[in-house]
């Protein structure tokens, strides 16, 4: 399913409205329809008592309409609106004077006393504070009815998105409400799928308001939910060359644990060959841990990392296989570094680089552009700012358009390792990854991950799809060892034990509880 930003999602409202003639009060009275009906799933509404508080934008138009129909389904429902509901207009207005003539509790809130009385009589509260429109910090009386909200125990449905929460970043601006159920329209938009506004959504469903599929499928909305391709078939008859042969350069004194997990990980993700070539130092500590790994003992530096002696049997290798992956443990040392610099510029096949390596190019990253080969980095927030010189918080506030952008300036797949990893394309799509849990923010988990999507590549999917897929196998191999071992201490040695089970799932299908995560937003017919 695609995603929408807010810009994106305003100028389908208007071409729904100018191009199909779909008037603003038929998108307003569907959106109030699919809030009520997923109201209606969660409890009875007849008998019951209701508080709705509306802003004064189309998310409270969205709220009056639902008043509207709760008050035909034989339910007592308050209407609180914040602010003077004479600057409400269009189908705002309309529906508000709709209600105005019915027989309910409709006023403006003057204050936050009394708030919590009220809300301790009702069965759920639902929120059409703000929508899409937020534009500023939450202070003030929105911000106390914002806080009485969380803080009332009841369910509550959000219409839209939780207000307080920002529609293109996730980010909540001040305060935002925590919501059970939220019901967002035409499509998702950013905020409801990142980071904290994923999570203070609560269940997440999407109505598309009768917007015709040529709106929320236009090939012009780029972002969307990770959801690659099936798994080719294993071949019956195939060897281990049949299933693909990648080299990992990786590994240093004081760095034994990430060779091992990056290049294990590709043969417990379904990939036929891994060799590994490490400092010959640390080899026959890693052989221990990893036996099924061929090892190619490299020349080490008086550190213990990879010497640039080794470059050209290491680039000839690298153009013979499949794909490689540079970087995990490889540490900071000069030579070792410039080493890497050197191997990333000749490497004519597909290469994945990680965690040293791309500090490697940090300096220099534009270099990445005259690859002619998919280039795949796979940073974490902190490498991401040395890649792109943006500091950690503002990255962190528009997640998104810093993939975006990277990717298209470096040529290269991007992966930004968090909660809801993001795949960006250099054509600037961009991928939002739903598998994972807090359990693999731990060393080691990243290195799994270069593994596993290099074992996709080995497996017969184009590196694009390959990135994909193994983010998302990843991520689910992490929810199933979370399922048996909880998030708190699984580490990156559960991820790559439960990855065999991660594809076995994918091929036969998902226990119910993944299966309704993986597959996105709930649909309101
Ligand atoms: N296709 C769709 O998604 C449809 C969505 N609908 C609903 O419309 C809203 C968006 O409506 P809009 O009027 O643009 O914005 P809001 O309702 O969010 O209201 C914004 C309102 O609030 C003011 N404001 C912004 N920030 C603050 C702040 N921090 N403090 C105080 N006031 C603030 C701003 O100036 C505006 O006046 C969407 O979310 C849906 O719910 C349509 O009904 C159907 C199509
Ligand atoms: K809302």
């Amino acid at each position: 399913m695609k995603v929408s930003t807010v810009a994106q999602m305003r100028a389908m409202d208007r071409a729904a409205i100018d191009c199909y003639g779909i008037a603003e009060e038929l998108l307003m009275e569907n959106a109030g329809q699919a809030a009520f009906s997923v109201l209606a799933q969660i409890g009875p509404v007849a008998d019951q008592r209701f508080v709705v508080f509306c802003g004064l934008g189309n998310n409270g138009g969205d709220g009056f309409v639902v008043a509207r129909k709760i008050h035909s389904a034989g339910g007592t429902v308050k209407v609180l609106i914040l602010g003077d509901p004479d600057r409400l207009a269009g189908a705002a207005r309309l529906n508000l004077e709709i209600i105005r003539r019915l027989p309910l509790e409709v006023r403006q809130l003057e204050n936050s006393a009394g708030l919590a009385a009220e809300l301790a009589a009702c069965a759920a509260v639902i929120d059409g504070i703000f929508g899409t429109g937020l534009t500023r910090e939450v202070g003030g009386l929105h911000r106390a009815v914002i806080e009485a909200i969380n803080a009332c125990g009841k369910p509550v449905l959000s219409i839209d998105i939780p207000s307080g929460v920002e529609g293109d970043t996730g980010q909540a601006l001040g305060c935002a409400v925590r919501a059970d159920h939220t019901v967002t329209f035409g499509l998702p938009k950013i905020g409801n799928l990142l980071y904290p506004g994923f999570a203070l959504g609560g269940c997440l469903h999407v109505s598309h308001i009768s917007f015709p599929p040529a709106l929320y499928r236009d090939a012009a909305l780029k972002i969307a939910l990770n959801v690659p391709p099936p798994l080719p078939p294993r071949d019956h008859t195939g060897h281990k060359g049949s299933f693909g042969q990648a080299l990992f350069i990786a590994g240093a004194a004081g760095y034994l644990g990430a060779p091992c997990f990056a290049a294990l990980s590709y043969l417990k993700a379904g990939g036929g060959y891994s060799r590994l070539a490490a400092p010959q130092a640390i080899t026959p500590f890693i052989a221990m841990k990893a036996s099924e790994v061929v090892f190619l003992p490299q020349v080490s530096t008086a550190e213990g990392s990879l010497a640039l002696c080794n470059r050209d049997a290491l680039l000839a290798l690298a153009n013979s296989l499949d794909m490689t992956v540079l970087g995990p443990g490889l540490s900071l040392q000069t030579q070792t570094q410039q080493l890497a610099r050197e191997l990333i510029a000749a490497i004519e096949r597909p290469l994945l680089i990680d965690g040293d390596g791309i500090t490697a190019i940090c300096q220099n990253p534009e270099q990445l552009r005259q690859r002619r080969a998919p280039t795949v980095l796979t940073p974490h927030p902190g490498e991401m700012s040395r890649l792109t010189g943006i500091g950690i918080p503002d990255l962190e506030k528009d997640r998104i358009r810093t993939v975006q952008r990277a990717a298209g300036e470096l040529g290269a797949i991007i992966v930004l390792k968090g909660a809801h990893s993001l795949i960006g394309f250099p054509d600037g799509r961009v991928f939002i990854n739903p598998s994972g849990n807090s359990g693999m923010a731990s060393a080691g988990s990243g290195d799994v991950l270069t593994g596993t999507i290099a074992a996709m590549h080995g497996l017969g999917l184009s590196i694009e799809d390959a990135v994909c897929k193994g983010v998302f196998l990843h991520g689910a191999a992490g929810d199933l060892a979370a399922m048996q071992l909880g998030e708190d201490g699984m580490t990156a040695q559960d991820i790559l034990d439960h990855l065999p089970q991660s594809l076995k799932q994918e091929r036969e299908g998902w226990p119910a509880s993944l299966a309704q995560r993986y597959a996105g937003p709930h649909i309101v017919a």
